[in-house]
């Protein structure tokens, strides 16, 4: 197979980091459609959004979807991809789309200790943990419709790593 493989899910989940050693493990290229922004503009994530507003960096954010989809690359996605639903069917119909799920607990506490806040300024203006929940609460329905596949992301990125490719029916290259 060598359609582009895209990740999906809420922040904290792993994107970055599970798509990263895909990658490897595929030999594939990786992209991260916040990096793509971040290097196309020369801003961060808090930086779009104090000038544009979230609708300003959403509609960017679809152009870095387009912009970054190509064969035999696995591309992470930012955790609002799904948000629209054009970028769900283009995501769809261009490769395999896997979501990375995780309790908000877990996402809550990854996050606590890795805030990153230029590239994740706050959603809700709530704190972490009401954050996580109340987000899961409104997207877990378009993770599960955009996904082929879901997989347990609250396990070592190895791990995750391999239940993708068990699901994909793909082999380690390396
Ligand atoms: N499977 C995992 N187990 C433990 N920590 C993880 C795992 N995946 C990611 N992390 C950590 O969680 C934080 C967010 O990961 P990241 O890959 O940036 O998530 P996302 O891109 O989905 O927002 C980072 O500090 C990362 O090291
Ligand atoms: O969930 C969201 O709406 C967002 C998630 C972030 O990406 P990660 O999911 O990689 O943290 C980033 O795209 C932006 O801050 C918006
Ligand atoms: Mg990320």
């Amino acid at each position: 197979m060598s359609l582009p493989i895209f990740l999906i899910g809420a922040r904290g989940c792993g994107k970055t980091t599970v798509g990263k050693a895909l990658s490897q493990a595929l030999g594939y290229a990786f992209c991260d459609t916040d990096h793509h922004l971040q290097l196309t503009t020369q801003r961060s994530v808090a930086e779009i959004v104090a000038t544009e507003g979230w609708e300003g960096f959403r509609a960017r954010e679809t152009e870095s979807l387009q912009a970054v989809t190509a064969p035999l690359t696995v591309i992470a996605t930012g955790g609002g991809m799904v948000l629209a639903e054009h970028n769900c069917r283009f995501m769809q119909e261009q490769g395999r789309v896997i979501w990375l799920s995780a309790s908000p607990e877990v996402l809550a506490e990854r996050l606590e200790s890795q805030p990153e806040t230029a590239q994740r300024p706050t959603l809700t203006g709530r704190p972490i943990a009401d954050e996580m929940e109340e987000v899961l609460r409104e997207r877990a329905h378009l993770y599960r419709a955009a996904a082929h596949h879901q997989v347990n992301a609250m396990q070592s990125p190895d791990g995750v790593v391999d239940e993708i490719l068990h699901s994909l029916s793909l082999a380690r290259a390396s």
